[in-house]
C-alpha cells in the first residue's frame, strides 16, 4: 500500500514526471533535490530498468537500492499495476495568513491548499476525512473526476451524498481513470472559498507517452480571498436587503498573496513581515521546458495569468489534450485547469513575476504576484521590472479568442454523436424572489432538498423533491437578453432534469442582463460526473434554427467547466452515459449559493446498492440498505 512522505510540502509542487525525464529530474532540478532526498532509490532504480541493466555492479547496486525503497523510502515507487493511494485528511478551522492578514482558514491537515494528490491512470485514491470542524458539516468533491460506477463518492452536499457531521470520519473511495490535471474543493454551503482545495495530478499509465515534451512537471492553483467569514457572506446574500460579498481583497497563487496591511482596519490582523504570505517561488532552470499545471479555484474572479517576458503553450484543458496553441495571458475561469508549456530562454541572471489579474469585472483587488525563480539566483530576489499589468478587465474580445481556440488535439478526438436526442435551453438570469436575490435558470432558483436525489431516486421516494421537471428553454420570441428581468415568473424548486440513459443531449447556456442595467456577467458552469463537448460560442440570442450550423463538429474540445460570457451564448454536447445524479451549476461560489445550478439524474435504475455511508440526513436516517 502505498503511503504518504512525512514531509508532503516537497513533493507537493510536481506532478510525476514521465519515466523518460526522472533521471535528468534527480540531476538539476533544485524542487527536486528535495524530493530526491526521500526517494533517491526509486527514481535511480525506474531509470536503470528503463535503460536496462548495464553491468553487474550496477545491478547489485540496483538491487540495494531497490531494497532500500521497499523498506525506508516507499514513496514514489512505481509499478505497471494500478495501485491504492491512502491518504488520511483532517479537516480543521485554523487561523492562517495567506495575504498577511490573518483569519480562520478551512486547513487540510494543517494546510491550505491541502496536500495535492499524485496519482497514475487508473490508480484508486482512498481519503479518510475527519472532519475536525467542531460546529460544521463538510463534503469534499473531486472536481474532474467522472466517479463512473462509484456516483455516491462525488462529495456533492444535497446531491449525491449527506454531509460529513463533526467529529465523524468518511472514507471517499474512486479511480481516477484519465490522467489530466484536475481539483478537490469542498462543495458544503459556500465552504470552497474559506481555503478547503487542493490539486488532484493523474499521470499517464506506464508505456503511454503524451502528445508534447517537457523536462519538468509543476501544479499552481490560483484563487482569489475574502476576509470575511463564509458565514458573513452567505447571511448578506440571502438578507433582505440583498448584501453583496463584493470584490475579494486579495488574489492568491498556490496560496499565497499580499494584502496591503496599511490598508487594514485592525492593524494588528495583518502583519506584511510574516513568510506565511511572501510571494510564491517557482524556481526554473534556465534552458528548460516546464509543464505548468494551473488551476483556478476563485470563489468570483475572472483570470488572467501571465509569466513575465514567457511566452505559454496551451497543451491541456480539463484532463484533454489541446491542439497547442500560444498564448501572452492565459484566461482562466473558475473551476478550469490548463497545462502550458514554458520555455526558461530569458536572460538567466534575473527573476521574472509571474502575475493573475482579475478581468471581466471592474475589480479594485491588486493582481497576484509569484515569482519564477531562474536558478541559481536568490528565490527572493525580486524581478528589476514592474510586474505586467495584464489585460483590460473590460475586453472580451481576447477572451472569446481564447475560447474559440481551445480545440481538441488532432490525434485525441473523441468520436460524438452528430446530433442530439434532447435539447436543453437554459436561460441564466438575476431575479428576485420573495424579495431575494437569486440567480435563476429558465426563471426557476436552484434549492437543495434535504435528502440527496441519489438516495431519494434510488429508494424511489417521489416526495421528497418536486417532481414537475424544470423547463427545457425559454420564452425564445419574447424575452429580451438586453433587459433587465422583469421578475414576474421566477420561482424557486428542487426540481431536476431527467435524462434518459445513454441518450445524447445538447445544453446551451444562455446569457442575459442581471438586475442591473447594461450588465452581463461572465458565469463558468461546471458539470459533474461528465465531460462535455464544446461545440460552439456565440454573442447575443442563440438561434435554435441557425447556431447549430455553426457548431465545431470536426474537433471539439471536451471539458467539465466552461465560460458563458457576458450576453453570449456558449453550446454543449453529453452522453448521459453515468448513472448518478450530477449538479450543473456556476462555480462562482455565491452564485451557486444564489441558485444558480440544475441537477441531472440518468440510469439511477441501473446502480448496485447505495453505501450506508453516504446516508444519516433528511429521510435517509436509519437508513441503510436501498
Ligand atoms: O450576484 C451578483 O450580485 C451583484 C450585483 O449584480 C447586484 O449587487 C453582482 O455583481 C453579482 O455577481
Amino acid at each position: 500500500m502505498y503511503t504518504e512522505p512525512k514531509d508532503q510540502s516537497i513533493v507537493d509542487y510536481n506532478c510525476w514526471p514521465r519515466l523518460s525525464n526522472q533521471g535528468k529530474k534527480l540531476k538539476g532540478d533544485p524542487i527536486s533535490l528535495g524530493v530526491s532526498f526521500f526517494s533517491r532509490g526509486s527514481f535511480k532504480f525506474i531509470n536503470q530498468r528503463e535503460r536496462g541493466p548495464e553491468s553487474k555492479r550496477s545491478m547489485h547496486k540496483l538491487a540495494l537500492l531497490a531494497l532500500c525503497n521497499l523498506l525506508v523510502c516507499s514513496i514514489n515507487f512505481r509499478t505497471t499495476e494500478a495501485r491504492i493511494r491512502h491518504y488520511k485528511w483532517e479537516v480543521k478551522y485554523e487561523y492562517k495568513s495567506p495575504d498577511c492578514y490573518k483569519k480562520l482558514v478551512i486547513a487540510i491537515n494543517g494546510r491550505s491548499p491541502g496536500p495535492t494528490i499524485l496519482a497514475q491512470q487508473n490508480d484508486t485514491i482512498i481519503v479518510e476525512l475527519k472532519n475536525s470542524l467542531l460546529t460544521e458539516n463538510v463534503a469534499i468533491h473531486w472536481h474532474g473526476i467522472r466517479q463512473i460506477g462509484t456516483p455516491w463518492f462525488d462529495g456533492t452536499e444535497g446531491v449525491t451524498q449527506c454531509p460529513i457531521l463533526p467529529g465523524e470520519t468518511f472514507k471517499y473511495q474512486f479511480v481516477v481513470d484519465r490522467p489530466g490535471t484536475y481539483l478537490y474543493h469542498a462543495h458544503y454551503g459556500m465552504q470552497r472559498e474559506a481555503g478547503l482545495y487542493g490539486s488532484i495530478c493523474v499521470s499517464v499509465a506506464d508505456g503511454v507517452s503524451e502528445p508534447f515534451e517537457y523536462d519538468y512537471d509543476r501544479s499552481i492553483i490560483l484563487n482569489d480571498w475574502y476576509h470575511k467569514s463564509t458565514y458573513e457572506q452567505a447571511t448578506g446574500l440571502s438578507s433582505i436587503p440583498f448584501v453583496w460579498v463584493q470584490e475579494p481583497q486579495s488574489l492568491l497563487i498556490q496560496g499565497r498573496g499580499k494584502f496591503d496591511c496599511s490598508s487594514a482596519m485592525e492593524p494588528n490582523v495583518c502583519n506584511a513581515t510574516n513568510p506565511e504570505c511572501s510571494p510564491y517561488i517557482m524556481t526554473v532552470i534556465p534552458g528548460k521546458t516546464y509543464r505548468l499545471r494551473i488551476g483556478s479555484l476563485t470563489a468570483l474572479s475572472a483570470l488572467s495569468f501571465q509569466i513575465e517576458s514567457h511566452n505559454m503553450t496551451v497543451v491541456e484543458a480539463d484532463g484533454h489534450y489541446v491542439e497547442p496553441f500560444v498564448v501572452q495571458n492565459l484566461f482562466i475561469y473558475s473551476g478550469e485547469t490548463y497545462s502550458v508549456l514554458v520555455k526558461t530562454d530569458q536572460d538567466p541572471s534575473r527573476n521574472y513575476w509571474a502575475t493573475t489579474n482579475v478581468v471581466g469585472r471592474n475589480a479594485t483587488t491588486p493582481p497576484g504576484l509569484a515569482i519564477l525563480n531562474y536558478y541559481p539566483n536568490h528565490p527572493k530576489r525580486s524581478p528589476p521590472t514592474t510586474p505586467p499589468s495584464g489585460p483590460f478587465w473590460g475586453d472580451l474580445n481576447p477572451r472569446f479568442a481564447q475560447s474559440l481556440a481551445i480545440k481538441s488535439h488532432k490525434n485525441f478526438i473523441h468520436a460524438f454523436p452528430q446530433t442530439p436526442d434532447r435539447v436543453i435551453v437554459l436561460l441564466n438570469t438575476q431575479n428576485k424572489i420573495d424579495g431575494r436575490t437569486r440567480w435563476s435558470v429558465n426563471n426557476v432558483s436552484y434549492n437543495f432538498p434535504h435528502t440527496p436525489y441519489l438516495i431519494a431516486l434510488k429508494q424511489n421516494k417521489t416526495h421528497l423533491f418536486n417532481q414537475t421537471p424544470p423547463p427545457d428553454g425559454y420564452d425564445f420570441v419574447n424575452y429580451d437578453i438586453y433587459e433587465r428581468p422583469n421578475n414576474s415568473n421566477a420561482t424557486s424548486s428542487d426540481s431536476i432534469y431527467r435524462l434518459k440513459f445513454n441518450s445524447t443531449v445538447d445544453i446551451i447556456l444562455q446569457n442575459a442582463n442581471t438586475m442591473v442595467e447594461n450588465n452581463s456577467e461572465t458565469h463558468p458552469w461546471h458539470l459533474h460526473g461528465h465531460d462535455f463537448w464544446v461545440l460552439g460560442y456565440g454573442e447575443g440570442k442563440f438561434d435554435i434554427n441557425n447556431d447549430p450550423k455553426k457548431y465545431n463538429l470536426v474537433n471539439p474540445i471536451k471539458k467539465n467547466t466552461v465560460p458563458l460570457h457576458p450576453y453570449g451564448w456558449t453550446a454543449l454536447r453529453i452522453i448521459a452515459d453515468n448513472p448518478g445524479a450530477w449538479a450543473f451549476h456556476c462555480h462562482i461560489e455565491s452564485h451557486f449559493y444564489m441558485g444558480m445550478g440544475v441537477v441531472f439524474e440518468e440510469g439511477i435504475e441501473r446502480l448496485g446498492k447505495l453505501p450506508s455511508s453516504i446516508m444519516g440526513c433528511g429521510e435517509t436516517k436509519g437508513l441503510h440498505n436501498p
